[in-house]
């Protein structure tokens, strides 16, 4: 653990549990007002938090839910990393292909390299091949990639735990069969890779027969942590790995977590049960019906967008949830932000800053007078974030909406890899408080059964 955490005075603040500090005083009615939670309405939500947090101790202990235990293995990474290097001989590209929770996790982790943002890689990225993900499906743009992807140099990892998403399939076919007329159909086993369940008895895989009729390799995806909670497996390290990160330290960082909640006497002491009561309180009995993540980093863009498939789909059933909403700092202070100030008050907002003083260039004293912006003369550009960053909670608390502030000393592989355990567990606790599965999504299917029979029936 690389820094100490805030220790609560009271029940409202827990501590933090890696190189980050969680804080949901801005969501108490002594900090907001009206409405913010009392001390004795958290109470009452972190009693029943207590026993869901024994029960996930104990499912660490049995190894009932693999999330918990999957920070502390290797083997898989080891082979992760194997299967990447193969792959990366003579590849100037790497495309990923993967839908919602095979998707978002690896790229929340590659933007912490810089991915996907202009100018954002560091130079040693500059020897690696490059990273591109296609998760949503779209004809123009896939066959925009494939006419101008030089196929001989770039490589296709191909993510589904099902093996059956529509979207995915179609796009690995539509790769094959471009790989193919290139007439380079002999080359296919090195040029491809996929991620997938193993086969189960009566439970068809088209992903896994696909490519074991074409002669592709895969790697098992780990049969008990799905979608959008895979992002510790190798479904969302590969592509970290692919952008040098280090796999091993985010999944440090996770362990950091994980071994907080065995630490934690009761569920005041664990940030993840503070966060989960706070939410499922002000869902309940102040009216909160939106949920919005604000990170001030561009590289926690994709982190707000993997959030946002994590609560909706694990907490949006039998009529309850709140519907969380993907905001990024400032940017979104010239967007959204009046509303999240003056529309309704049914939302708490978490801000999420990272330590920015003295970063970027410094802004010229008197090209900023020329400006009529004296107050940022001489400034880093990480100065006037960090004093944006400060100002928006304060701003938000002063107009009376609960904010919870998140603060990352050091935004690293540690730091991301407990950023995410935390939210897992979160909305794991935040589910199980509401009397919510957190891990299904049943609603999805029948839009999924309506697409088929259209194409049955010639749409
Ligand atoms: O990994 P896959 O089986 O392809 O699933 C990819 C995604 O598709 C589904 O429709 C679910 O709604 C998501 O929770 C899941 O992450």
């Amino acid at each position: 653990m690389t820094n100490p955490v805030s220790l609560s005075k009271n029940s409202a603040s827990a501590e933090g549990c890696a190189p980050f500090r969680i804080s949901i005083d801005g969501c108490m009615e002594t900090v907001i007002g009206r409405h913010g939670l009392s001390e004795h309405l958290l109470s009452r939500y972190l009693k029943r938090a207590e026993p869901e947090l024994a029960k996930l101790r104990d499912h660490y202990k049995t190894g009932r839910l693999p999330l918990l235990n999957i920070p502390e293995e290797t083997a898989d990474l080891d082979d992760a990393h194997a299967a990447l290097a193969r792959l990366s001989e003579g590849a100037r590209l790497i495309v990923f292909f993967g839908t919602g929770g095979s998707g978002l996790g690896g790229q929340t982790l590659a933007q912490l390299a810089g991915w996907n943002i202009p100018g954002g890689a560091a130079p040693d990225q500059r020897k690696r091949p490059r990273t591109r993900f296609y998760d949503n499906l779209d004809g123009a743009t896939l066959s925009g990639a494939l006419d101008i992807l030089d196929l001989e140099t770039t490589r296709f990892v191909v993510t589904s735990k099902s093996g059956s998403t529509t979207e995915t399939l179609a796009q690995a076919i539509a790769a094959l069969s471009a790989v193919k007329a290139a007439g380079l159909e002999a080359r296919i086993p090195e040029l491809f890779l996929g991620i997938t369940e193993e086969d189960k008895p009566g439970k068809s895989n088209g992903l896994r027969s696909l490519f074991a009729a074409h002669g592709i390799p895969m790697l098992a995806h780990h049969d008990g942590i799905g979608g959008r909670y895979s992002c510790l497996t190798n479904v969302g390290l590969m592509p970290a790995m692919a952008r040098g990160l280090d796999a091993f330290a985010v999944r440090q960082g996770a362990a950091d977590v994980v071994q907080k909640m065995l630490d934690a006497r009761r569920p005041a002491d664990f940030a993840p049960a503070v966060s989960a009561a706070a939410a499922v309180a002000l869902n309940k009995e102040k009216g909160v019906r939106l949920s919005v993540i604000m990170p001030y980093a561009d590289r926690l863009g994709r982190l707000a967008d993997w959030y946002v498939q994590l609560w909706a789909e694990s907490l949006g059933k039998n009529g309850q949830g709140t519907c969380p909403i993907a905001a990024v700092g400032p940017l979104d202070q010239h967007s959204q932000l009046q509303f999240f100030m003056d529309g309704p008050p049914e939302l708490w907002v978490t801000v999420v800053r990272v330590a920015t003083v003295g970063n970027g260039p410094v802004v010229d004293a008197e090209m900023a007078r020329q400006a009529g912006a004296d107050y940022m003369a001489g400034r880093h550009v990480g100065d006037i974030v960090a004093a944006q960053a400060a100002a928006l909670p304060e701003a938000l608390a002063q107009a009376g909406r609960p904010v919870r502030t998140i603060d990352v000393d050091r935004l690293d592989e540690r730091a991301i890899g407990g950023i995410l355990m935390h939210f897992m567990l979160e909305t794991i606790l935040a589910g199980r408080i509401m009397g919510i599965d957190p891990f299904d999504q049943p609603a999805v299917e029948l839009a999924k059964i309506l697409t088929r029979k259209r194409l049955d029936a010639g749409i």
